[in-house]
């Protein structure tokens, strides 16, 4: 089980910052989303904690600070799914997907029994397994992002980074997918951060629900807490109606103006 705590992060690019002072505890085996209006810098939050822009502050992944981590380190312990890979398109989907596994492999990098049954359950889990053999190039966009998350699903970290992972699947695999993330981290404690853009779920599947506004962190809270339609209203100049629906859970609809 692994717990995040990031301290007074600020991150950005060629020394202009775009996310600005975010301190957030992310205890062992929750699930936290990071919503916000287009270009709050919600990628830009997430690929500091993985590590891949420079940041001032701290990001500690089970008490050790990411800066210190080796490449291979990080990669056992920090899953990261960015919103927009780019797939080396000859490879065929387990060959993808078994790339999850190098952070595991032993000297000589090849991989064993043990490895190729993780992949196959991966591909399992995300629907996968009737394409494996087919190359990604062939595949259709929901496709190609189930290929991702069972890529990351595979490498097995303890944390999981996941950048807009429904964008592209249909409302089925969306559920699937984020029902899947849910029992990983209620059987495992993994530990999750995603971007979400689809409020409602946000509302749904996180415990937690961080709104970042133009590189600062507008509120922080459970999702009931947050997603109030004024406050959505006015951070992403909508027009919202929050519902309840029949079994309690929480739907965010837009109203026509
Ligand atoms: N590599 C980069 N170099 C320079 N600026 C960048 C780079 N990547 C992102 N930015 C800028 O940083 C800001 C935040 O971008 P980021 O992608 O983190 O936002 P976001 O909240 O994830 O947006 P979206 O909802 O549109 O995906 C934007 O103004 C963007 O133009």
């Amino acid at each position: 089980m692994t717990a995040l705590r990031l301290s007074a992060v600020t991150a950005g690019y060629r020394g202009r910052p775009v996310v600005r002072d975010v301190t957030v505890d992310v205890p062992a085996g929750s699930w936290l989303a990071i919503i916000g209006p287009n270009g709050a810098g919600k990628s830009t939050l997430l690929k500091s904690v993985a590590g891949l822009v420079s940041a001032t502050g701290d990001v500690l992944v089970g008490g050790r600070s990411v800066a210190a981590l080796g490449h291979r380190e990080r990669a056992r312990l920090i899953g990261y799914a960015p919103q927009t890979p780019s797939l080396p398109e000859g490879l065929t989907v387990t060959d993808y997907v078994l790339l999850g596994r190098t952070p595991h492999l032993g000297p000589l990098g090849r991989e064993g029994h043990s490895d190729l049954e993780i992949v196959s359950g991966a591909l399992r889990r995300l629907d996968l397994a009737g394409l494996s053999n087919r190359p990604l190039r062939t595949l259709s966009g929901g496709e190609r992002q189930r290929a991702v998350l069972a890529r990351v699903l595979a490498q097995q970290a303890g944390v999981l980074l996941l950048d807009e992972p429904t964008t592209g699947l249909d409302i089925g695999h969306a559920q699937s997918l984020l029902e899947l993330v849910d029992q990983l981290r209620k059987a495992d404690g993994t530990t999750v951060i995603s971007t979400l853009h689809d409020l409602t779920l946000a509302a749904q599947y996180p415990d937690r629900v961080l709104l970042l506004d133009n590189g600062e962190v507008a509120a922080v809270g459970t999702p009931a807490e947050v997603l109030t339609a004024d406050r959505l209203s006015r951070h992403y100049a909508a027009s919202v109606t929050v519902l309840t629906a029949p079994d309690g859970s929480l739907v965010v609809s837009p109203s026509r103006r």
